[in-house]
C-alpha cells in the first residue's frame, strides 16, 4: 500500500454531494443567466449544460437513494454526468472560440465511457474501476478543451483566457488525480478511500465555482471586444470608421509591427467625385448602394493585413502595408481605374462614377496619425483641384 497524505476522519460524503449538487444548481443558474442575456452566444449554453448535468446527476442518484436501495443505476448515474458535464465544457469552449462544434465524436466517447462504466459494474468489477474509468475519460475530454484555450491564450492573452487555462488545467489535473487516488493501491483501506474522495469532492465544489466565474470573465471580455468592434465599424458599408483606422494603426505601432510596416505603411484617401449630384439624380437610396458598391470593391483591393475604411461621407480610405511608395502609386491607379469601370446597380439603374485619391507615406515612425492623414487629405484636394478622377501623391 502507497502512504496517502490523507490522514483524518472522513468528511460525510452524503453532505457533499448535496452541497456539490446545489453549487452546481446555482452555477447553472448564474450561467444560465449570462446565456440569456447574451441570446446564447459563445457556447454559454453549453457551460451552463455542463453544470446542469452535474446538477442533475446528483438530484437523480439522491432520489433513487431516497426511494430505492443502492442500484446500479444510483452508482453510475453520478459518474456518467461528470464526463456529460465534461463533454458539454468541451462543446463550451468550441463555441465560445468559433471552432466547428464536432459533437458526435465526443458524444460517441462519452456514450463508451458510460458503457464501459455501467458494464464493469454489471460484470462484478469493484465500483472504482467505473469511477477511475468516467473520471480519467473526463480528464481527457477536458485536455482537449485546454488545449484550445491554450491556442487561443497565445494568441490573445488577457485575464479572462489565463483564468479559464488554469481552471482548465486544474480540473484535467483534479480528474486525473481523482482517478488514481480511487484505485485500491493508492486508497489503501475503504476508510481512506472515503476519507480521500470527500477531500476530492471539495476540490471538485471549489472547481466549479472558479469554473463558472471563468465563463462569465470570458464572456465579460467578449462583450467588451464585440462593442469594441462596433464602435469601429461603419454601419452602412461594414468597413472600419475613422476611429477603428486610429485605432488599428495606433495598436501596430504599440506592438512594434511599426519598424518594418509602419516605414511601408501608405494612406489613401478616396473621394467620390461629384457624388452630391448623383444623390440629387438618382436619390439618397442609389447614393448609399453606391457607397455599399465602394465598400466591397475596396475590400477585394486589399490583403488581409491592409485596412479598408469609411471616413465618413462619401469620403474612404485604404492603408496598404509593407508597399514601396511606387507600387503605392500604382496600387492607387489600379483602384481608381476599377471604381472609374465599375457599373454600380442601384434601384435608381446602373450608375457609374469616379473618385480622386491622395496618397501619403509616413515620414518618420513617430509622425502622428492625424498628421499623416492630413497629408493624404491635402493630396486629395490637389487631385480634386486638378480636375478630379486622378491620384495625387503627398510629400
Ligand atoms: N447617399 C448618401 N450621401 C451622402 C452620405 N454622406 C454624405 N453624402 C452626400 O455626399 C455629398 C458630398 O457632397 P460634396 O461634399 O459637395 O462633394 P461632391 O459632390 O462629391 O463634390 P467633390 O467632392 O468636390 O467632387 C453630399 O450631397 C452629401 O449629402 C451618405 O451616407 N449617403
Amino acid at each position: 500500500m502507497l502512504p496517502t497524505p490523507f490522514h483524518f476522519p472522513a468528511l460525510d460524503v452524503p453532505t457533499l454531494l448535496t452541497v456539490y449538487q446545489m453549487v452546481a444548481t446555482l452555477m447553472m443558474l448564474v450561467t444560465v443567466g449570462g446565456a440569456w442575456g447574451t441570446r446564447g452566444r459563445y457556447g454559454m449554453w453549453f457551460w451552463a449544460g455542463a453544470f446542469a448535468s452535474v446538477a442533475l446527476a446528483q438530484l437523480v442518484r439522491s432520489w433513487l437513494l431516497a426511494v430505492a436501495p443502492p442500484s446500479l443505476l444510483t452508482m453510475t448515474v453520478g459518474h456518467i454526468g461528470g464526463v456529460l458535464s465534461s463533454v458539454l465544457v468541451l462543446l463550451g469552449v468550441r463555441a465560445f472560440l468559433g471552432l466547428p462544434l464536432r459533437w458526435q465524436p465526443a458524444a460517441l466517447f462519452a456514450g463508451l465511457v458510460a458503457l464501459g462504466s455501467v458494464s464493469a459494474l454489471t460484470l462484478g468489477q469493484p465500483l472504482w474501476v467505473s469511477l477511475s474509468l468516467t473520471l480519467s475519460a473526463s480528464a481527457l475530454l477536458r485536455c482537449f478543451a485546454l488545449r484550445h484555450i491554450f491556442r487561443a491564450w497565445r494568441v490573445q492573452g488577457g485575464f479572462a483566457l489565463s483564468l479559464m487555462l488554469l481552471v482548465l488545467g486544474l480540473s484535467v489535473a483534479a480528474h486525473a488525480l481523482r482517478a488514481l487516488t480511487s484505485t485500491p493501491g493508492f486508497a489503501g483501506s475503504s476508510e481512506h478511500a472515503v476519507a480521500t474522495n470527500s477531500v476530492w469532492l471539495l476540490v471538485f465544489i471549489a472547481l466549479l465555482i472558479a469554473q463558472a466565474f471563468a465563463v462569465l470573465l470570458l464572456l465579460n471580455s467578449e462583450l467588451q471586444r464585440s462593442l469594441w468592434s462596433m464602435i469601429e465599424i461603419d454601419p452602412l458599408t461594414g468597413l472600419l470608421n475613422r476611429r477603428g483606422l486610429k485605432n488599428r494603426v495606433g495598436r501596430l505601432r504599440q506592438r512594434g509591427a511599426g519598424d518594418k510596416a509602419e516605414l511601408g505603411m501608405v494612406v489613401a484617401m478616396i473621394d467620390f467625385d461629384h457624388f452630391k449630384d448623383i444623390n440629387d439624380r438618382h436619390g439618397h437610396a442609389a447614393g448609399d448602394a453606391v457607397l455599399r458598391g465602394l465598400g466591397r470593391l475596396l475590400l477585394s483591393h486589399v490583403r488581409p493585413n491592409d485596412l479598408a475604411v469609411r471616413m465618413g461621407g462619401e469620403e474612404f480610405a485604404v492603408v496598404w502595408q509593407e508597399v514601396s511608395a511606387e507600387d503605392a502609386v500604382k496600387l492607387a491607379e489600379r483602384l481608381r481605374l476599377s471604381v472609374a469601370d465599375e457599373i454600380f446597380s442601384t434601384e435608381a439603374g446602373a450608375i457609374q462614377c469616379t473618385v480622386s485619391i491622395g496618397i501619403a507615406m509616413p515620414r518618420s515612425q513617430d509622425e502622428a496619425v492625424d498628421d499623416l492623414l492630413g497629408r493624404a487629405d491635402a493630396a486629395l484636394y490637389k487631385a480634386k483641384r486638378e480636375g478630379r478622377n486622378r491620384v495625387e501623391r503627398a510629400y
